[in-house]
């Protein structure tokens, strides 16, 4: 962890919006679970851990605190892995319920909790993880949720037994999920599961990194593990986003504009997906049981760091950097050596497009409009030049094989230059790999010279 240094300007902002917000002193620290009521209300955490595992933190972050409902995505994560996304929600649904947390509602008809971040919703769901015995099922729900930390985790006994002792509600939900069918388990024992789950013990850093492991994908960016699959990230982080702040997940969603999840004990964290975990710990609650200092801690970071979900960062500078019709000669960067072969044997009928960078929906809808409009009108070459790409994520790859298709039944031969050759800029090492560029030119690798003097074979890769 990084000692906030004179460099450190990122646990400096964090420093900051603590400062701003230590005087903040509304709401009222949880007391229907006895214990939680001993938290010590000036208690403020704050921290902030990047997809590279780098953590930065401001105030009492090393605080210890019972989980709570900070718990639910994380072990809805665990579940959805093991039984898929269809399974799931036979047994939990995806939708918000605008109800509070503790709500006794469930779907009419199915007696299905709406979501699994309401406590019906949870209590289901942790009794979904797959075990033969309610303490089996306890030691996976502590394992994976240690495994999101980055650390293994222990339970809050006497928060356990507190909650157990003052549970009714909650027994009451499990009971009338038992009888509408939409718990398998036996309702006491899943109670006193779910019961153990929300004394888990963190601390507010512990939190960020939980957060940062969604936002990653599923994989811990601090033990480098992965926890969970990828699509399973994204589902989750999707149910945060609608349903992660009860029946205040709209108006938090338009103000922060970040998949969130808030409990009782005052944690409260957040994800900004592809970016880094966020989290805060502080006790007072607003009437909806989210952590006052919290919400309004991550309301100011989302302003200052522009972390709004719907303010997408405008797509990089120039996808395309060379587009140029049969005969025109491409200017701009050296031209790789394969390309320069065929121009100098066929310059009159050879249009080139060339693209650097990473290859997503947006840069390729680039890289196919330029193909279009070079595409030559009688037969000719075509050179799609991704010397200069990064990266092709998979559904741009697919569009870009689909548009080479209809470039050949147009009757025209096509060259790919694989990617990493970083020709003209630094980059790449020359003949480093580039997912997906290297196969796209193996495929296309349509004339023979070209093919090896590039040393690339159709039966390779
Ligand atoms: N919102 C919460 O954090 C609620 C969790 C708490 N254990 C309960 O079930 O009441």
């Amino acid at each position: 962890m990084i000692d906030t240094g004179p460099l450190d300007v990122i646990s400096a902002g964090l420093a900051e919006v603590h400062r701003l917000l230590l005087p903040l002193t509304d709401g009222e620290v949880a007391s229907y679970i006895p214990k939680l009521a001993l938290a010590d209300p000036q208690d403020f955490g704050l921290a902030l851990v990047s997809m590279d595992g780098h953590r930065y933190q401001a105030g009492r972050s090393a605080v210890r605190f019972s989980i709570q409902s900070v718990s639910k995505p994380f072990v809805y994560a665990l579940a959805l892995a093991e039984l898929g996304l269809d399974e799931m929600h036979r047994w939990v649904g995806n939708e918000p319920s605008g109800d509070a947390f503790n709500a006794i509602s469930l779907e009419r008809g199915t007696g299905r909790p709406a979501n699994p971040m309401i406590n019906a919703g949870a209590i289901a769901t942790t009794n979904l993880v797959p075990a033969g015995s309610p303490e089996e099922r306890f030691a996976r729900v502590l394992d994976g949720l240690g495994a999101f930390a980055g650390r293994r985790l222990d339970v809050d006994e006497e928060v356990y037994l507190s909650e157990s002792a003052s549970g009714d509600r909650n027994r009451a939900l499990a009971y009338l999920m038992h009888a509408a069918g939409s718990l398998r388990t036996e309702p006491r024992a899943a109670v006193e599961t779910y019961f153990r789950q929300c004394a888990v013990r963190v601390d507010t850093v512990d939190l960020a990194v939980m957060a940062a492991t969604l936002a990653t994908g599923g994989v811990n960016p601090v033990t480098g593990r992965r926890v969970v699959p990828e699509p399973v990230a994204v589902q989750v982080l999707a149910v945060m986003a609608t349903c992660g702040m009860y029946d205040a997940a709209g108006d938090w969603l338009v103000r922060v504009g970040l998949p969130a999840k808030s409990g009782v004990s005052g944690g409260l964290t957040a994800a900004s997906p592809g970016r880094f975990g966020l989290a805060c710990y502080s006790p007072p609650l607003d009437p909806t049981g989210s952590p006052v200092r919290a919400v309004a801690a991550l309301r100011e970071m989302s302003g200052r760091f522009g972390m709004h979900l719907m303010h997408a960062p405008a797509p990089g500078p120039d996808t395309v950097t060379a587009c140029t019709t049969a005969g025109q000669q491409p200017s701009g960067a050296a031209r790789p050596p394969r390309e320069r072969e065929l121009l100098a044997r066929e310059g009159s009928r050879v249009a080139v497009v060339a693209a650097r960078g990473e290859l997503d929906f947006t840069a390729v809808e680039r890289v196919l409009y330029a193909l279009a409009s070079v595409a030559p009108d009688r037969p000719g070459w075509l050179v799609l030049d991704l010397a200069e790409v990064l990266t092709v994520r998979p559904p741009a790859r697919a569009m870009l094989e689909a548009a080479l298709a209809r470039v050949t039944a147009a009757g025209h031969r096509v060259c790919v230059v694989p990617g990493g050759q970083a020709h003209g800029h630094g980059g790449l090492a020359a003949g480093a790999e580039v997912r997906g560029t290297r196969a796209l030119a193996v495929a296309w690798a349509e004339d023979e010279l070209l093919g090896e003097s590039a040393g690339l074979r159709k039966s390779t890769d």
